[in-house]
């Protein structure tokens, strides 16, 4: 099993690039123009951190998230595992796991918990005999608070709460011992009372677990709330990081800022931040704007940013964004 030391970089996004291309369409059978779901994305997840990844529906954050996953080969760039480049083997699949929006889904209904957890537990050769996979069943069922255990391992899906089927899900990604865990929207299908439970949970297996932590959402109250760092995504590219305090506090890109104003109590996880705002819809990634792709969005665009991609500047200490408003002013000569 992989030693996991807090502090230490786990898994790396070497500018990563996605883009999903229909093989034929179109009349007489042209290729469609690609959708450039993720676009030169670099990030990387730290052993006992988490990090939230926040944008908007369609931003590209699950797709960021099944490449790291490595469900989808890049159509560029590259993935480390603790500074290695990997493949699709079984054994990264088993190091980094995900947890999905919607735990019913993830379920098979048919099967009691028991069965869930001890069936990969078993495949990993983690518990070998009848008494060691129940001793283990139990263990994991604890650790994410499905206490009594006894009463839990028999139920089948549909007999437990929502949330009571997260931690399942939760569960399940454990059995595996991975060192990184990519939660997808964990809790935005759960009912409103019982989000913040589920979010305790996994910032408790983060931080007493020392597991690299990605928290992927649509709502930036949650990650202030949640997350150690915080990454912003538009329309397929990065356009800010840095710690969650000063990227929701003093926010640099114009776009972030329209995020935290649709989102306006700094404290709440219990609702979903407003999508719709007054500053018109996120493009289409088949043809996104040039420039800055938030250009046409944007209350404060210069007329550099329809025609310049923005590079990556720094606004403070591990705070960045990629926006002209940070562009260096020209040096005279
Ligand atoms: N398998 C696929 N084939 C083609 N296009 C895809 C595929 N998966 C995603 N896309 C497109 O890539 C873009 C990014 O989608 P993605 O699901 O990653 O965004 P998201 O930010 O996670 O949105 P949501 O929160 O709604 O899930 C979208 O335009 C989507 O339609």
């Amino acid at each position: 099993m992989t030693e996991r030391v807090a502090g230490d970089e786990v898994l790396t996004a070497e500018n990563v690039t996605k883009h999903f291309t229909a093989s034929r369409g179109g009349r007489l059978g042209r290729r469609r123009p690609p959708v450039r779901a993720v676009e030169d994305v670099s990030l990387s997840l730290t052993a006992g951190r988490i990090t939230a990844m926040v944008g908007e529906s369609g931003c590209g954050k699950s797709t960021v998230a099944r490449l790291l996953a490595q469900i989808y080969p890049p159509t560029a760039g590259r993935i480390l595992l603790h500074g290695k480049p990997v493949g699709r083997s079984r054994d990264y699949r088993r190091q980094v796991q995900m947890v999905f929006q919607d735990p019913f889904a993830s379920l098979n209904p048919f099967h009691k918990v028991h069965y869930h957890l001890a069936r990969p537990l078993k495949l990993h050769g983690h518990a070998r005999t009848a008494a060691e996979v129940d001793e283990q069943v139990a263990a994991l069922l604890e650790r994410v608070s499905l206490t009594p255990v006894d009463q839990f391992m028999h139920k089948l899906p549909h007999e437990l709460s929502g949330g009571q089927r997260q931690r399942v899900a939760i569960a399940r990604a454990l059995a595996v011992r991975p060192v990184a865990l990519i939660a997808d929207e964990p809790v935005s299908m759960l009912d409103v009372s019982i989000r913040l439970g589920v979010l305790r949970l996994l910032e408790q297996l983060a931080r007493e677990e020392n597991l690299a932590l990605l928290y992927i959402t649509h709502d930036i109250a949650s990650a202030r709330y949640f997350a150690d760092d915080i990454l912003v995504m538009y329309a397929g590219q990065l356009i800010e990081q840095g710690p969650a305090g000063k990227v929701t506090d003093d926010p640099a890109h114009p776009y972030t800022r329209l995020l935290l104003s649709a989102a306006p109590d700094p404290d709440r996880v219990d609702e979903p931040a407003d999508e719709t705002t007054d500053h018109g819809e996120p493009p289409s990634l088949i043809s996104p704007p040039s420039g800055c792709r938030f250009h046409p969005r944007c209350p404060v665009a210069m007329p550099t940013c329809s025609t310049t991609v923005p590079t990556r500047a720094q606004v403070a200490d591990a705070h960045w964004t990629n926006c002209h408003l940070y562009d260096q002013a020209p040096v005279d000569a």
